[in-house]
């Protein structure tokens, strides 16, 4: 990463979208009259101080967007084969403010990077999920939760249709919520509840949204971002978004301040981390393993003795179901690295893995359902293109 002399009369901006060979910038403040990016709308120090103190911040209010330009990168980028992202901090040269053109002279260097979507300095993901329609599947919630964690990103969990439950619903699910360690923020954009502190939460951030389908993550956006536009609940509208993103990422700027990324197509995120480092993605476990030890430093808190996680908490079950997911990817990724190989590397726990012959052929294999579905899923995407 490059950047190292940033001069104070230098032009700074935060890159929303990359089209083609062109950067959509969103630029800081210039002598004080243009706003900021992502440090968007803070005229001081103090004020930023301020409002970093959620409890104290004040209401976000609209204001003026930022000014944008359309950006080239300077050759020497591309010949030391720096990639410009989007949510790339950037050094902004020759800036024609009438023509809203410029030029990309250098990338700062990144705090964080997703590469699904593939979006650099996320500050955090806003997780949608619904309190009721679609009905709120906890073993759902946890694969997206472990994604989401598995970011390193903070986490942001949010619920919607709460008009839909009653408030002792609503306390059963927080207090479940609570001892999996997250406190949910319950929101109904329907009935306009809570929309405002959402809004508080992302501002001056970067933030991306992931959720299920039917969880009204559009819905949130239109009413956080009202000149979007995005077809709420129309089959066609979803399609497009769907097929749309895959190859196109963009950073929606908030009139409060703050940008925000959409995930479509999103609905059932793999689990692809390592089984060592699973476990470290539940907060539950975290929490264990700090006060006690395992007895086998490489335990996989299956069925090892003395394993100071293995027990007695509700998302026990979710761990050793996704702990095959991550062995059998780890598996797979081991037979590929490998592919001459008649052998295959199967973890036994208690700190030993054994090799065991690969299966014959393909006949003995049952298709699971996760690959029917995926290839059906392939199908419909291919008729549909
Ligand atoms: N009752 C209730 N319904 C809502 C609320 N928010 C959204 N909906 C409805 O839920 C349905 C799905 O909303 P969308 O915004 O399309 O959901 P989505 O998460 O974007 O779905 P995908 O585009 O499939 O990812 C729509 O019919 C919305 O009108 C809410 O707060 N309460
Ligand atoms: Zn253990």
């Amino acid at each position: 990463m490059t950047g190292e002399n940033i001069s104070t009369k230098q032009l700074l901006g935060t890159v929303l979208a990359v089209q083609a060979n062109f950067y959509r910038v969103q630029m800081d403040e210039v002598e004080g009259v243009r706003s900021s990016g992502v440090q968007a709308f803070r005229s001081s120090e103090e004020q930023r101080k301020n409002q970093e103190e959620k409890n104290f911040s004040p209401a976000p209010c609209s204001l003026p967007p930022a000014p944008i330009l359309l950006c080239t990168r300077r050759t020497r980028l591309k010949k030391i084969g720096q990639q410009v992202m989007v949510g790339d901090r950037v050094i902004v040269e020759e800036a024609d403010w009438a023509g809203g053109r410029g030029a990309v002279s250098d990338v700062l260097p990144r705090h964080s990077q997703l590469n699904r979507p593939a979006i650099a300095n996320v500050n955090q993901i806003l997780l949608v999920f619904a309190v009721a329609d679609p009905p709120l599947e906890p073993i759902q919630l946890s694969r997206f939760l472990i994604k989401a964690e598995s970011t390193g990103v903070d986490v942001l969990l949010c619920l919607n249709k709460c008009d839909l439950v009653s408030l002792e619903e609503k306390q059963q699910i927080s207090d479940r919520l609570l001892a999996w360690g997250y406190q949910p923020l319950f929101i109904s954009v329907q009935n306009s509840i809570n929309i405002d502190q959402i809004a508080e939460y992302l501002q001056d951030k970067i933030t991306v949204i992931a959720g299920p389908s039917g969880v009204g993550k559009s819905s949130l956006i239109n009413s956080l971002i009202p000149d979007i536009n995005l077809r709420v609940g129309e089959v066609s509208g979803k399609l497009a978004r769907g097929r749309h993103t895959t190859r196109h990422v963009e950073l929606f700027e908030m009139p409060t301040g703050g940008l925000l990324a959409d995930t479509p197509g999103f609905n059932q995120p793999d689990l692809d981390c390592s089984p060592e480092e699973l476990i470290h993605y539940f907060p539950e476990a975290r929490v264990r393993l700090a006060t006690a030890h395992c007895r086998f430093s490489d335990c996989i808190h299956k069925d090892e003795p003395d394993c100071a996680v293995s027990g007695d908490w509700e998302r026990y079950q979710h761990y050793l179901e996704f702990l095959d997911d991550a062995l059998a990817h780890q598996n797979q990724t081991n037979q590929q690295a490998d592919p001459e190989s008649n052998l295959k590397l199967i973890s036994k726990g208690k700190g030993q893995s054994q090799y065991e012959p690969k299966l014959e052929s393909k006949k003995y294999r049952r298709i699971s359902r996760k690959t029917q579905l995926q290839d059906l899923q392939e199908l419909y995407r291919e008729s549909e293109d």
